[in-house]
C-alpha cells in the first residue's frame, strides 16, 4: 500500500516543485546559497530524508559538518532542515538575533490533531498566542514562588517513590527503574494539572493515552505527505489517530469539568493554602485575538502539554543520573558523603529542598548528566520569522532551524575528555569562575544547552533542576545502588520522544542504615 502511496506523493510532489519554481521571486536575500549539504535528489531525497529519525541522522549530520562547516542544510521533506552544530553560532541566532529565530514552523497535519491548530506554547508561533501561554506558564506555575507551593507534592511523591524501591528491596527482586521514575514524575505533573491525588488506577489511565500518541508518532508520519490524499487512501491510520485523541479527552475532559466547578464553588470559600493548578489558570485565559476563552478541545491540548514536557524528560534525565552514580560506585561514594556532612545531627532522614543549595557535588552530579546526556539532543525545530542572510548563507522562512544540543555539550574545545562522567568538571568551573554559579541558560556565552535557549527556552528548567538535585539526593541517602547480579551498566542510547537507555536500567537497591 505504501509504496504505490509514495508514488502518487512523489508525482505530485514534481508538479508542485514545477510550479513554485515557475512563479517564485527573486528577492535580496535569495542571491545567497543555502547553507551547504549533501547533494539533493529532487523529492526523492527528500521523501527519503523524512523517514529517518534524528538520531539516524546524528552520525549523517556530523559528518556533513566536518566537510561544510558548523551549518548545513538537509532536505527534509518539503522544506528545507538547516542544523546548527556550533555553539557560538547558537549563541549568535538565538541570543543576539532571538526575535528572528524564535518562531516555529508550520505544523504538520497530524501535529494539528494534538496541539489545537497550534494552540500550545511549543507549537505557537512566535506573536500574541505564544507570549500569552507562555506568561502563564511561566508566571503562574513556574514561578519560584508558585513551585515552592508544590514542595508538600514532591514531599508526597518522594515518598510513594522510596516505599515502593524499598518493597522491592526487601522482596530482593531486582528493579527496572524507570518504571518507577516515570511513574513518580507522572503523579507529580498530573496534581500540578488538576490539583488532586489521583489513584494509580486513574494515573496509569492518563500516562497510557499520553504515551500512546507519543509512541505511535513514526507511523503516522506518512499521513503527512499529502493530509488530503491520506485522508482517502490511509483512512484507517487517520481513524487511528484521531481515536487515541478521542481516548486522551476522555479521560483528561471529566478532571477539566470537576476542577471547573469546584473552581466555581470556591468562589465563595477561597481557602489561601490551596495550590492553584495548572488547569485553573487555563480556565481564566482569553486568547488576546479571538477574544474567547479557550475550549475542551484546547484546555486538553495544553494539559497534555504540561504532563509530556515535564515527565519523559524528567524521568529520562533521572535515569541517566543514576545510571551513572551505578556505573560509577567513587561517584555514587562521594555524593553520600556530601550529603553525611549537612545530615550529621539530624533525626529525620529526608533531605530536605532547603539544603540543596549546601550541596555543590550534588549540583555537579547533576549539571554532568544533563551535559553528558541531555534528554532532547536536539532543541524543538525552530522556524526564522522572515528569510535571513545568516553567516553568509540564506535562512529561509520555509524551513527548519534546528541545533544540535547533545554536540555543543561534548565540544572537546570547551570540554575536556567530554565523552568521560566526571562531575568535578563542574567544581573546576566554579572555581575559576570565582564561585559563580554555571550559567545554564546561555545568555552570556552558551557552553552546553540541554534546555535550549534564548526566548523559546524550557521555561520549566527551574522546576527540572529542583526535582533533579531533590529526588537524586534522597533516592542515593536512603539506599546504596549497585547493578543487579553485578553486571554492567549498559551506555547505549535510543530515540523514543526524548533519548533514552535502550536497556533500561535494572539494579539492587540497599537501605543505608
Ligand atoms: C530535564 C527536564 C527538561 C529538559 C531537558 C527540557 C528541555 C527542553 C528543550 C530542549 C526545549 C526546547 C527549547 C527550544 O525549542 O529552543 C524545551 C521546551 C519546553 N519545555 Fe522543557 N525540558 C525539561 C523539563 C520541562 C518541564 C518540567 C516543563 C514544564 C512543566 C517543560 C516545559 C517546556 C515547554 C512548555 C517548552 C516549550 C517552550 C516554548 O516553545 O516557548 N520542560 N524543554
Amino acid at each position: 500500500m505504501e509504496a504505490w502511496f509514495i508514488f502518487i506523493i512523489l508525482i505530485s510532489f514534481c508538479l508542485c516543485l514545477l510550479i513554485t519554481l515557475l512563479f517564485s521571486s527573486h528577492s535580496k536575500t535569495s542571491r545567497h546559497p543555502l547553507p551547504p549539504g549533501p547533494l539533493r535528489v529532487p523529492i526523492i531525497g527528500s521523501v527519503l530524508w523524512l523517514r529517518r529519525s534524528f538520531t539516524e541522522l546524528q552520525p549523517i549530520l556530523r559528518s556533513l559538518h566536518a566537510k561544510h562547516g558548523p551549518i548545513v542544510t538537509l532536505p527534509i521533506g518539503p522544506r528545507p532542515s538547516v542544523f546548527i552544530s556550533d555553539r557560538s553560532l547558537a549563541h549568535k541566532a538565538l541570543i543576539q538575533n532571538g526575535a528572528v529565530f524564535s518562531d516555529r514552523p508550520k505544523s504538520l497535519a497530524t501535529s494539528k490533531v494534538t496541539n489545537s491548530n497550534q494552540h500550545s506554547v511549543t507549537s505557537a508561533f512566535y506573536g500574541p498566542t505564544w507570549r500569552l501561554l507562555r506568561r502563564n506558564l511561566a508566571s503562574e506555575m513556574l514561578h519560584a514562588t508558585r513551585i515552592q507551593s508544590f514542595s508538600g507534592t514532591r514531599k508526597w511523591v518522594l515518598h510513594t517513590l522510596l516505599n515502593r524501591l524499598r518493597s522491592n528491596s526487601e522482596s530482593g527482586k531486582s528493579i527496572k527503574v524507570i518504571d518507577h521514575l516515570q511513574y513518580s514524575m507522572f503523579s507529580l505533573l498530573v496534581f500540578m494539572c488538576f490539583g488532586e491525588k489521583l489513584d494509580d488506577d486513574q494515573i496509569k489511565d492518563i500516562e497510557y493515552v499520553q504515551r500512546r500518541y507519543l509512541l505511535n508518532f513514526d507511523r503516522f508520519t506518512v499521513l503527512n505527505f499529502w493530509p488530503r490524499l491520506t485522508k482517502i487512501l490511509l483512512r484507517k491510520r487517520w481513524e487511528e489517530l484521531l481515536q487515541i485523541r478521542k481516548e486522551q479527552e476522555d479521560v483528561l475532559v471529566p478532571l477539566i469539568r470537576a476542577r471547573k466547578k469546584a473552581k466555581e464553588e470556591a468562589i465563595n470559600t477561597p481557602d489561601p493554602e490551596v495550590v492553584v493548578p495548572y488547569v485553573d489558570t487555563l480556565l481564566d485565559l482569553q486568547w488576546p485575538e479571538e477574544k474567547r476563552k479557550l475550549d475542551e478541545g484546547e484546555i486538553v491540548s495544553l494539559c497534555s502539554e504540561f504532563i509530556n514536557a515535564g515527565t519523559d524528560t524528567t524521568s529520562t534525565a533521572l535515569q541517566w543520573i543514576m545510571a551513572n552514580l551505578v556505573k560509577y560506585p567513587h561517584v555514587q561514594e562521594r555524593l553520600v558523603e556530601e550529603i553525611r556532612e549537612i545530615m550529621r545531627d539530624r533525626k529525620e532522614k529526608e533531605v530536605k529542598e532547603e539544603d540543596l543549595g549546601k550541596l555543590p557535588y550534588l549540583k555537579a552530579v547533576i549539571l554532568e548528566g544533563l551535559r553528558r546526556h541531555p534528554p532532547a539532543h536536539f532543541v524543538l525545530p525552530h522556524a526564522v520569522s522572515e528569510d535571513v542572510v545568516f553567516n553568509n548563507y540564506l535562512v529561509p522562512k520555509n524551513g527548519t532551524v534546528n541545533f544540535m544540543v547533545s554536540d555543543m555539550g561534548w565540544d572537546p574545545n570547551v570540554w575536556e575528555s567530554p565523552m568521560e562522567f566526571k562531575p568535578e568538571r563542574f567544581l573546576n568551573y566554579t572555581e575559576k569562575n570565582g564561585g559563580e554559579a554555571f550559567d545554564i541558560t546561555g545568555n552570556r556565552e552558551i557552553k552546553m544547552m540541554p534546555f535550549g535557549a534564548g526566548r523559546r527556552m524550557c521555561p520549566g528548567y527551574n522546576l527540572a533542576i529542583l526535582l533533579l538535585e531533590y529526588f537524586v539526593a534522597n533516592l542515593i541517602w536512603s539506599f546504596e545502588w549497585r547493578t543487579s547480579n553485578g553486571g554492567e551498566v549498559d551506555m547505549t542510547e535510543k530515540e523514543e520522544f526524548t533519548v533514552v537507555m535502550e536497556n533500561p536500567l535494572e539494579v539492587c537497591v540497599f537501605p543505608r542504615s
